[in-house]
This record gives C-alpha cells, structure tokens and sequence, in this order.
C-alpha cells in the first residue's frame, strides 16, 4: 500500500493533476460540475442496474413452480432492470459528450495560451536549445494532448465511480471478495503505473534527438530545403541521418515496452488465478447458504466490469503518464517569465520628437555565449541623418540592431534616446519608433497589399499609402502585373498565390517598413538581392523618401554606404574607424581596404 501511494504521489506530482484540473476549470467553468454530476449519476445507475439483477436472479432461484407472487416481482423486476438499463445509457451517452465537450474546449484554450505565450516571449527564447525544446513539446501537445489528459483523466474519476459501484456490488456478495480480487488484481496495475513512468523519463531524455529527427525530416518534406537538397543531392544522405536516429529511439522504446509485456503477462495469468479463486469462493459459500445463486450471476456479471475498470484507470493512468511530459512542458511555457523588458515610465510622447539616438559604452553578449558580440561601441545617429554601420562579417551590425530595436538589452552601458535610456521606455512604444527590414526578413503568404500594411496595423489600412511606400521601394511595377495587382496572395502556399522572386520580395519587404511610421528606419542588407538598377533607384533618391526620417544602412556594397551622412566600420565587435565616406577612403584604413579594390570593380 505504501508503494500504492508512493506511484499515487509520483503520479500526482508527474501531471500537475490541480494545475490541470485549474486549467479544465479555466477553460469551461460551472460546466465541469455539471460533467462530475453526471459521471456521479452514471456510477449510481449502473450500481442499481447491477443490483436489480441480482435481485431477479435470485427470486428466479427461489421461486416455487408457477408462484403468482413470484411472477410479478419478475416482471417487476425486468422492468424495472430494463428501465434502469435505458436511463444508463442515456446519461453514459450525456456524459461521454461531455467528457468530449470539455477536453475540446481545454484544448483551444491550451492552443490559445501557447500561441499568446509565444507572441510575448523574448527574442533569446527562440535561440535557447533547451527552450526550443519545451516550445516544442509543448507545440506537439498543442491541439490533442490537453484534450486526452483531460478525457483521461475524467475517465480514470468516472471508472473510479464505477469501482466503487462494483466494489458496493462485490461488498454485498461477501466483503472477503474485494482484498482478494485486489491481491490479484493490483500487480498489474502497478506494473503499467512503473511502466508508463520509465517510458515518460525516456522520452524526456529523448527531446533533443526528438527534435534532430524532426529537423532533418522538416529538410527531407519542406519547398524551402528541397532545391538545394536536390542540387547537392543530400536526400538519401538526409534520409539515412533521420532513419538512424529513427532506429536508435524505437529500439529503446521497443525494448521498454517488451519488458512490460513479460512483466504484464505474468500478473495477468495472476488476474486470471483470482477470477477462478473468487468463484470458488462464492461456489463454497453458496453450498453453505453463505450465499445465492444470483450472488454467483451477479459476481459473473460485476467481475469482468470491475476487470475493465481496473483496466481502464490503469489505461487512463498511462496516458497521463504519456502525456505529462508534453502537457507539463506546456505548464512549463505557460510559466516562464515572458523575458519582457519591464515597461519603462517614461511617457511615450517624449518618442515623437527624439533628436538623437545613442549608444553610450555599449557592450553586449549573447545570453548562451562567453566572449561578448560588441564591445564598448560609442555612436550616435541624429534624426533625419542616414548613418551606415559597415564591416566584414561576424563584426556584429546585426547584433547592434538587434539592441536598436531592442530585442536585447546591453550587457553592459546604455542605449539613450536623447538623454533618456532605452530602458526607460515599454518596449512596445520604442519598437514603435524602429521599423526593420531584417537580413532574413519574412515572405508573408498574404496579400501583396497585407504585406505592407504589416507595416503599421495600428490605423485601419490605406490604400493610397500602400501604393506610395511600394513605389518607394520599387515593389509597384511588378505588384501592377499581378494577376489581382494589391489583391493577389503571394507566395505558393495557398490557393492562387503567385510566386515572386526574392529580390521581388525583398521590395516588399522595403515596401512594408517605408508605410509604417517610424521615425528610424533600419536597412539590414535589406538590397542584398536588389539588381544594381533597384539598388541604385532606391539609394538615389532616399532621402526624399525618408522624408526627414533617419535610416540606418548596413550594407557591404560600397555603392549603397555612399548615400551615408556617416559611416561606423565595425570589426570585431569594436568601432575601428568612422567618419564620411570620403574622409574614410581618405584614411585608407580597414574601411577603404574592404571597399576599394571591390568598388573599383563594382561602381
Ligand atoms: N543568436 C545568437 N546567439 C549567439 N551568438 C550570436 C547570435 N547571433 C550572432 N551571434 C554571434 O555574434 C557574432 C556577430 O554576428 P552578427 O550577425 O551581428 O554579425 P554581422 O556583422 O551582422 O555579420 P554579417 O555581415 O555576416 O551579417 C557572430 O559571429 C556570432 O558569434
């Protein structure tokens, strides 16, 4: 017993049973009393059907040979069996579409914290290993498994009931029947329960590999792998890295599970040995007059069901087990701290009329790094001006922007918006203020015409600007040929979208960051698949497009730092050198070396 209540404890601890009830409650409120109460009537009425029979079986035994009496209490009670019998039924069928209504509904809510989770989880979660890893369970937990922990977890209450209901039954018999048919009947239970656990630490041990699998199956199925992997012809070599993997995990999960077998067929033969002792058990007593023949249908009768019950919650207990690994990590989610940078108390209006932005002795290192990406970095980017940030790669531009829109805060120093610190601002203000268009910037399979809105959905949508910022970024000639022109859905994902080329995408992505309304725009290699002639159009005229906005260009071609009113070279995560464009090539520092042999060629 103390080990029963040890697995009890276990168990309880290994599924956050009161958060998961917490979560039911959240997600259907006076709904789940309604649910218990009718689990609680369906215990009590499958109880009296059980009850009625025995009761008939043993007035047919006693009956004297056509008993007036005896008849009537027959018919009494077949009716009264058959009548319970369809009330059972009825209130079954209730309540398993209520079991159903609540895990359905708890999974859309489980859906739904994960997704908002998700939103407002810091950049450095998304590049934290071990985080990935609990996003991941708890993704593939997502839409099913809240939904069967909570369909199991009902079950295991409402089989409960049940036994209770049988045990009442077996009690009335003869209550020597319920130590003995639990002596038999336990080992089986217990040998799921150890069973179930050592498979759930097993596949927590096995995320990572979980997750490699996933990743090279999502480079063998997914359109953005699948033209290099062809070039190169990786598939078979892909193929064989994830079979192997494949192999390694289901023969230890095979090995777990063949163990239980072995295990599980000796304690059920055990079952089996206590089905055939309780029966005669009851045979003896009959004989004695301890005892009726309809104790012996009704034992017939309740063993098997309380067989199946013992079955179902030990079921039932495992697919808690099994899915406790996948519906913790998504308690584990829920409960990690978003990483938002506290809201700052500095009013937003002081955002309207910034006149320089600045870093002050900047330093910063990546959360899962030792050596840091920037160090002791002093640069200021008045309004209105275009300032580039250049340097070979790996210097650290784009970790200098990831700090200018403050996806990060510096390890060390400040950045300050005239003389307030970033820090002092809600980041979702001061990320208001930053528009981007990033190295790896995103194709949204929407409209051509939603993916500038993208830029600013905090007004309704304006055609007419749309239209301006696309001709600023050069993305109107080529929208104007599509089939629908703003109407069309890019991209091949769905039902006639049109596939454009990256550097098409590329001028929608410029599109979406000229229609917002920052007052800093950051140019990440944001021309890089730009033909010379776009790349050219767009510099040329920049300011006039910025429309005394400021920009910040990184860029590596010579031809797009030229337009910069000033210029800081990074290398090594330092400032090496700034100044204009001129003074620079004047200096024939590092900064001329890495541009004027290519722009000799290139401009
Ligand atoms: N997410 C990250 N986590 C940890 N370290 C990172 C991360 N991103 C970048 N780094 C580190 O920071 C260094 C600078 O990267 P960054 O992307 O800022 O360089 P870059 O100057 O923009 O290079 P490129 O010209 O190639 O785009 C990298 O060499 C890498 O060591």
């Amino acid at each position: 017993m103390i080990q029963i209540s040890e697995k009890v404890r276990q168990l309880r601890n290994n599924i956050s049973l009161s958060k998961i009830i917490s979560l039911v409650k959240k997600s259907s409120g006076n709904r789940l009393y309604v649910t218990f109460l009718f689990i609680l009537l369906e215990s009590v009425v499958f109880f009296a059907s059980l009850y009625l029979l025995k009761k008939l079986v043993d007035v047919v035994s006693h009956a004297q040979k056509s008993s007036a009496a005896a008849y009537h209490q027959i018919i009494t009670y077949v009716v009264a069996a058959g009548a319970v019998g369809i009330i059972y039924f009825i209130i079954r069928s209730f309540s398993a579409y209520l079991v159903e209504a609540q895990s359905t509904r708890a999974a859309e809510y489980v859906n739904e914290q994960i997704h908002s989770k998700a939103v407002r989880m810091e950049l450095a979660f998304y590049e934290s290993p071990s985080y990935y890893d609990v996003l991941k369970r708890a993704m593939d937990s997502g839409g099913e498994r809240p939904g069967q922990v909570i369909t199991a977890l009902i079950d295991i209450i409402k089989n409960a009931a049940s036994l209770v209901a049988v045990g009442s039954v077996l009690i009335i018999i003869n209550w020597m029947l319920l130590p003995l048919l639990a002596l038999f009947i336990l080992p089986t239970l217990l040998v799921r329960l150890y069973y179930s656990k050592k498979l759930n630490n097993w596949r927590i041990a096995q995320t990572p590999l979980e997750r490699k699998s996933a990743y090279y199956s999502s480079l063998i199925t997914t359109d953005t792998a699948a033209k290099e992997i062809r070039a190169y012809n990786l598939g078979n070599y892909l193929k064989d890295q994830f079979s192997v993997i494949r192999r390694i995990l289901m023969k230890e999960k095979l090995s777990i599970n063949l163990k239980r077998t072995k295990l599980e067929a000796v304690t059920t033969a055990m079952s089996n040995l206590g089905v055939f002792a309780c029966i005669g058990f009851i045979a003896l007593k009959t004989i004695s007059g301890e005892a009726s023949p309809g104790d012996i249908t009704l034992f017939l009768v309740a063993f098997p069901q309380s067989f199946s019950i013992l079955q179902n919650i030990s079921g039932g207990i495992s697919i808690l087990f099994q899915n406790s690994i996948y519906v913790n990590s998504v308690f584990e989610l829920l409960e990690l701290p978003a990483g938002e940078a506290a809201a700052g108390v500095t009013s937003p209006s002081a955002l309207q009329s910034v006149k320089e932005l600045r870093f002050q002795n900047v330093s910063f290192t990546y959360p899962y790094n030792t050596r840091p990406t920037l160090k002791n970095i002093n640069l200021s980017i008045p309004a209105g001006k275009i300032i580039a940030i250049a340097g070979p790669n790996g210097a650290g531009k784009s970790t200098l922007i990831k700090l200018l829109c403050r996806l990060y805060d510096p390890t060390e120093g400040s950045v300050m918006l005239d003389e307030t610190d970033f820090r002092n601002y809600d980041p979702k203000e001061l990320r208001g203020i930053m528009g981007a268009v990033f190295q790896d910037f995103n194709k949204y399979s929407f409209t051509a015409a939603e993916n500038i809105y993208l830029g600013n959905i905090h007004i309704p949508f304006d055609a007419l600007r749309a239209k301006e910022a696309a001709e600023k970024s050069g993305a109107a000639p080529f929208i104007d040929q599509l089939p629908r022109q703003y109407d069309t859905v890019m991209g091949r994902l769905f039902e006639d979208g049109q596939e454009v080329s990256i550097g098409q995408w590329q001028k929608l992505a410029l599109a979406r960051c000229f229609y917002s309304d920052a007052q800093f725009l950051i140019l990440d290699e944001a021309t890089s698949a730009l033909d010379t002639a776009s790349e050219a159009a767009l510099f040329n005229t920049l300011r006039e497009k910025l429309n005394n906005r400021t920009a910040i260009i990184i860029s590596h071609r010579h031809s797009a730092l030229q337009h910069a009113d000033y210029i800081y070279f990074l290398s090594n995560g330092s400032i090496a050198e700034e100044g204009t464009d001129a003074a620079l090539i004047r200096n024939n520092g590092p900064y001329a070396k890495l541009f004027l042999n290519k722009s000799k060629k290139v401009t």
